[in-house]
């Protein structure tokens, strides 16, 4: 039995915390049987191989009396790269709580619950839902609508030095002018519009306009506005910050990938570049 969980790119431009999109790369973890102790064998480096890992500690947080199993954790997933790593954990917890503790959760629930220990939806409701989802908190509970599947190629530029999500928020302000709030709020009100009506040209355009995140963090993450810029040249519908960064994404018409990619290399950002797609599906178990 395996869970496989989608990666995430949250905020695309102006949708700070909110808005996200479930993308092809995955993380999975493959129930092995029953154990004693909490076992997770990985590869991933330092990360906690026993109950105080994420996903165990999210499947915990669930149903605390789950059984302690052997698990097998493979990912493709970057950590602390804006591919929403975290989120990912935490779904895969949770489904993994939901399948083992046959507690039969609705998505709702498990937006709910993931939203709850992330802060905030814009990584965890696209991991649950696939696609590009619009979530926030109102009255005291989560919620979230699944937009139309944008239908571009996402091609990630991802450096090689790491930013952590808590660093990245530290360069945020505290506060921002009514006058400001305002605007910042119109742009992306318009560009969630645009991007249900599947006008991509508008979208493009408001998803580059945003003013809450991306001014603050830009000089932490140097290549956005250099990829940015060659996006307009090269066949790019919208580039932005994914996530905290540094990962910065481009959604590119198929048919310019390779000019795209071209450009980027020849400006001379030697990092990698990952084609990847619009995961349609959100996390799901396989036998
Ligand atoms: N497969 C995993 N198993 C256990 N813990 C994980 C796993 N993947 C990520 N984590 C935890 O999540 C942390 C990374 O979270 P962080 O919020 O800094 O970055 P991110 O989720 O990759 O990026 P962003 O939230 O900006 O998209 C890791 O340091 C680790 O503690
Ligand atoms: N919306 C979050 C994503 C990372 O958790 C941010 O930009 O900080």
């Amino acid at each position: 039995m395996k869970i496989k969980v989608p990666a995430s790119s949250a905020n695309l431009g102006p949708g700070f915390d909110s808005i996200g999109v479930a993308i092809s790369l995955y993380l999975t973890i493959e129930v092995l049987g029953e154990s004693d102790c909490w076992q997770v064998d990985h590869s991933l480096g330092d990360l906690p191989r026993d109950e105080k890992n994420m996903i165990v500690q999210a499947a915990l947080s669930v149903k605390p009396d789950l059984h302690p199993r052997r698990l097998r954790v493979e990912s493709d997933i970057p950590l602390a790269h804006g591919l929403g790593s975290s989120s990912s954990a935490i779904v895969g917890g949770i489904e993994l709580a939901d399948q083992l503790g046959g507690l039969n959760l609705a998505p709702h629930e498990k937006i709910e619950i993931a939203s709850q220990l992330e802060g905030h939806p814009d990584n965890v409701a696209p991991t649950i839902l696939g696609s590009l989802v619009v979530g926030c908190k109102v009255n005291g509970h989560f919620t979230a609508v699944k937009a139309p599947v944008p239908p571009f190629a996402m091609i990630a530029y991802i450096p090689a030095y790491n930013l952590k999500t808590s660093d990245a928020r530290a360069v945020l302000p505290a506060e921002m002018s009514f006058k400001d709030a305002v605007q910042a709020s119109a742009v992306a009100n318009t560009a969630v519009a645009a991007l249900f009506a599947q006008d991509y040209e508008k979208a493009g355009e408001l998803m580059e306009a945003d003013l809450f995140h991306e001014r603050y963090r830009s000089r932490l993450v140097p290549e956005l506005e250099i990829i940015r810029n060659l996006g307009h040249e090269h066949g790019a519908v919208a580039t932005y910050l994914s996530g905290a960064g540094p990962t910065i994404m481009s959604l590119v018409d198929p048919q310019h990938i390779s000019d795209f990619i071209d450009a980027v290399r020849e400006a001379g950002l030697k990092d990698e570049i990952r084609r990847l797609e619009v995961a349609p599906r959100g996390a799901f178990w396989q036998e």
